[in-house]
């Protein structure tokens, strides 16, 4: 589905709810070109983001798969790190889209379409302090990111608050490419759906054995970059196949559910 046709999914997220739909990838919600200037200012670190883990400098942590800014699982249980870093990120972030449409306005307005219309908002914590909006994944040549399911990341203990205000069970997974590795680097999507016997314990894990998925059916896509994906990443096992070539895979994006009060959609990361 291209963007300019974005009208024609108006109130899919319902289907995703009641899972006749699995995923849509939305094609040129930013021009490549202007994903080649987005991805060269991600390399030079501009604007310098908090790197996660936190590393001296951006060529430092390039050896191995990093963020721009933290998700909630990596703040662990001190949570004043992530609240502040979610700050940094978003100024950071308008800055990044400075000369293009921003990035929050844009996933909103297409989240909003999709939902039929509801608010899309980042959720707040009590204190007041906003929740990360997105993150930018950065996997060098050669990183993965390992067999999951992120309905398991609510049995984190940084998901209470946020478990009292949407449906984290029933999450969504989104990311915009913004540069494409030379090969490799593929999304991989399997038949396998999540059960919460899945998790011992409620634990949450990085990554699942492989052997969950060894009979299960799977696709791949390969998104270019300016390409949107949205998918049902909470009860579907997924992973990102190795990167290979010299180019980096650099993804922004982030979760989105239903609020509990059932008019708005929430985001974050
Ligand atoms: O490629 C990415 O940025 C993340 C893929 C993923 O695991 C997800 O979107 O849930
Ligand atoms: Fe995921």
């Amino acid at each position: 589905m291209d963007y300019s046709q974005l009208g024609t999914l108006e109130h899919c997220l319902d289907e995703f709810t009641r899972r006749t739909l699995d995923g849509v990838v939305i094609r040129q919600v930013y021009s490549p070109e202007y994903m080649q200037e987005i991805s060269s200012r991600i390399e030079r670190h501009e604007p310098p983001f908090y790197i996660f883990p936190n590393m001296a400098t951006a060529a430092e942590a390039r050896k191995n798969k990093h963020l721009y800014g933290i998700t909630l699982v990596a703040a662990g249980r001190d949570l004043n790190e992530y609240f502040r870093v979610a700050a940094g990120f978003r100024s950071h972030c308008h800055e990044l889209f400075q000369d293009g449409a921003d990035y929050e306005e844009r996933m909103r307005q297409i989240f909003s379409v999709l939902g039929g219309g509801r608010a899309v908002v980042l959720p707040r914590n009590p204190d007041g302090q906003d929740y990360m909006p997105a993150t930018v994944r950065i996997l060098p040549a050669g990183a993965a990111i390992d067999l999951h399911c992120d309905n398991n990341l609510s049995h984190h203990p940084t998901y209470a608050h946020l478990k009292t205000v949407c449906d984290v069970g029933n999450q969504l997974s989104f990311f915009l490419t913004l540069n494409a590795p030379g090969g490799g680097g593929e999304l991989v999507v399997y038949e396998r759906r999540w059960s919460d016997r899945d998790d011992v314990g409620n634990e949450y894990v990085v990554s699942k054995d492989a052997s969950m998925v060894e009979d299960s059916e799977w696709i791949a896509l390969k998104p270019q970059p300016g390409d949107l994906i949205l998918f049902a990443g909470g009860r579907i096992y997924h992973r990102v196949a190795p990167t290979e070539g010299n180019r980096p895979r650099y993804t922004l994006g982030g979760f989105l559910a239903n609020a509990h009060e059932g008019k708005s959609l929430y985001y974050w990361s």
